[in-house]
């Protein structure tokens, strides 16, 4: 039976340990499978720190985030399942500092099991990062080549290919366009535009101008880390 999936946060408040006030307080929205989603706001506000939370890196103090499955007559069919962090992608902003081997084919497969992994899984990964590296439009460039060398908007291409590996029911970007030439921008929304077919993605970002056109659903963060549904004001 076909499936679709809604990535939903609840009552979701944040206070990090040993500090007295909450950075998030009560946010709630959801996002349908395959729609694009778009958080903005004033810096500080708290985005960053609500995707830290649905990425799985640090726990929620109250509230829930969950993704809920629905099978063809939109009723749930099985229990709300917990988000596991691999179950969501996430690209932090300057995604390309964090770059760490000397050619693409290893950036993309670092951290994979190595000598003990069965020819199966090994093969599943490879198939895997085929498809990953299409996906993203990587696929004219040797996987040999230097990830260092790439140009910006490769190299976003790049740490994009490496969360689509495995696919992920949540894809979430922060401030994809931050730090590219117009060009580099350009080609990053373009390749969102053709991303948006097949997954759920939600990104934080202040370029609303350049992401208006694929955005479904937005969402204001305000100071004290309050969430409320809102057009973009573009
Ligand atoms: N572990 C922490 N302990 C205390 N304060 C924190 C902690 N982490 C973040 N903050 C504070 O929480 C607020 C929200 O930070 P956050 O980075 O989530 O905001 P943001 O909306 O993503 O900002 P920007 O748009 O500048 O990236 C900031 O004032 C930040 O200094």
């Amino acid at each position: 039976m076909a499936t679709s999936s809604l990535s939903t946060v609840k009552d979701v408040s944040y206070r990090p340990p040993g500090t007295e006030h909450n950075l998030l307080n009560k946010v709630t929205f959801s996002l349908p499978e395959r729609s694009f989603g778009l958080i903005f706001g004033q810096s500080g506000s708290g985005k960053t720190t609500l995707l830290q939370l649905l990425s799985g890196i640090s726990k929620p103090t109250s509230g829930s985030i969950c993704v809920q499955r629905y099978g063809n007559d939109g009723n749930p069919n099985q229990l709300p399942e917990q988000l596991s962090p691999e179950k969501v992608g996430i690209v932090f902003q300057f995604p390309e500092r964090y770059f760490v081997a000397d050619t693409i084919a290893d950036e993309v497969t670092f951290g994979w099991p190595r000598r003990k992994s069965s020819v199966q899984l090994r093969e599943h990964l490879a198939l895997n990062l085929q498809r990953a590296v299409n996906w993203v439009g990587l696929n004219g460039i040797s996987l040999d080549k230097d990830p260092h060398s790439l140009s910006g908007g490769y190299k976003r291409r790049l740490a994009l290919a490496i969360q689509l590996v495995e696919v992920p029911d949540l894809l979430i970007l922060d401030e994809p366009l931050a730090g590219l030439d117009w060009k580099a921008r350009a080609d990053v929304v373009k390749l969102l535009k053709h991303l948006k077919k097949e997954l759920t993605i939600l990104v934080v970002s202040h370029d609303l101008k350049e992401l208006a056109a694929l955005v479904d659903h937005s969402w204001r963060m305000e100071m004290g880390g309050f969430l409320r549904e809102e057009l973009l004001p573009v």
